[in-house]
């Protein structure tokens, strides 16, 4: 199922980084291959410009007068059924503003991969470099925290403008952003020129797919392009049942995640109740809803967190999928957790 369903890149970063630099490139690369990119931008202001940059025949969605993490929750979720649905994409690059927190944007996306068939693959921030330096040695402030957030929720960092720093400033610059994020692949960068196969290659939530972790602290050196390791920061796993399993011990499974996974959702069918349920797991609180979902849509579970083991949420799963079902229809159609 997972490789029929189209990858979705976020593209993060402050202000004027080189995201729409990085985003033109992408499109060159995936076009030249054969493969059809579309866009979502999100832009602050109510015209795109940066969408003058991207060819005509590229298929775009346009979230304008806002940022997606703070303007009304749903817009990007329609906006990626509208491409999926009208324009069959094999992959979706969601631009988000420069001020826009990572986390509401992963959040989003990963709603609307319960509905559609989508899958996270990467979020990328792009860093002004000798911004970050400047906002470091100087006010640490709103947008220092930001560009932290955003490097924070990264798998591929590119480290660009590094053409405006002095040799001798780009240690200073990767401490700090390898004390914030240990884990993604960093590359330093020159009007975001990367290889494209880096992004081609990255499938973070792709389903059923146990990911090794690997810890790139000791090995990320400055100029040190070449290094490709697994990217399990933020991260998010998909899981589609097969079966439906007992209502009790799915809760027992969620009272049992792991503190790393901050955050989970689905759609499930239960062997002891006949109704479907939406389930949402916050801040270690379960909630269970009684839901009739609009046209097929498959029991699926979304688990979002950082750095987790993947293989262990799977293995688990598949383990409450094979055990004989109860047999017994819960009269009351409730799920209460923690009760
Ligand atoms: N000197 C230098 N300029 C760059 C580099 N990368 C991008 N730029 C320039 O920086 C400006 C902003 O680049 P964009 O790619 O539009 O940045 P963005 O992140 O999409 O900007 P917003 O959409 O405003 O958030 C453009 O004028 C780019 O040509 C770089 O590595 N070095």
């Amino acid at each position: 199922m997972s490789n029929n369903r189209v990858h979705v890149y976020v593209l993060s970063g402050f202000l004027g980084s080189g995201k729409t630099t990085l985003l033109t490139k992408a499109i060159d690369y995936f076009t030249e291959a054969g493969r059809k990119p579309a866009v979502i931008m999100n832009e602050i202001g109510e015209v795109n410009l940066d969408g003058q940059l991207i060819a005509n025949e590229v298929p775009m969605s346009e979230l304008l007068g806002g940022c997606i993490c703070c303007s009304s929750r749903g817009d990007l979720g329609t906006a990626l059924n509208e491409l999926v649905t009208g324009e069959q994409p094999d992959l979706i690059f969601v631009e988000s503003t420069g001020i826009a927190n990572p986390m509401e944007v992963i959040d989003e996306i990963t709603d609307a991969s319960l509905l559609l068939p989508i899958e996270l693959s990467a979020i990328i921030t792009v860093v002004d470099a000798p911004q970050l330096l400047e906002l470091n040695r100087t006010s640490r402030g709103k947008t220092f925290r930001l560009m932290r957030d955003q490097i924070r929720c990264a798998n591929l960092l590119l480290l660009n403008k590094t053409d405006l720093l002095q040799e001798s400033t780009l240690q200073e610059v990767h401490e700090l952003v390898r004390e914030w994020n240990p884990y993604a692949e960093m590359h330093y960068t020159v009007f975001s020129q990367i290889d494209i196969k880096l992004i081609e290659d990255m499938h973070t939530g792709e389903s059923g797919r146990a990911v090794e972790q690997v810890d790139t602290n000791d090995e990320a050196q400055p100029h040190s392009h070449e290094h490709h390791h697994s990217h399990n920061h933020v991260m998010a796993y998909t899981h589609f049942f097969e079966r439906a399993v007992d209502s009790n011990a799915f809760e027992e499974f969620v009272s049992k995640l792991p503190r790393e996974v901050y955050r989970a959702k689905g759609i499930l069918s239960f062997s002891d109740t006949s109704s479907r349920f939406l389930f949402q797991y916050a801040y270690r609180e379960m909630d269970f809803v009684k839901i009739t979902p609009k046209g097929d849509v498959p029991d699926v579970a979304v688990f979002i967190g950082e750095n987790f083991a993947k293989d262990a949420i799977r293995a688990e799963l598949l383990r409450l999928e094979a055990m004989p079902a109860s047999g017994q229809n819960n009269e009351q159609e409730q799920v209460n957790p923690q009760q």
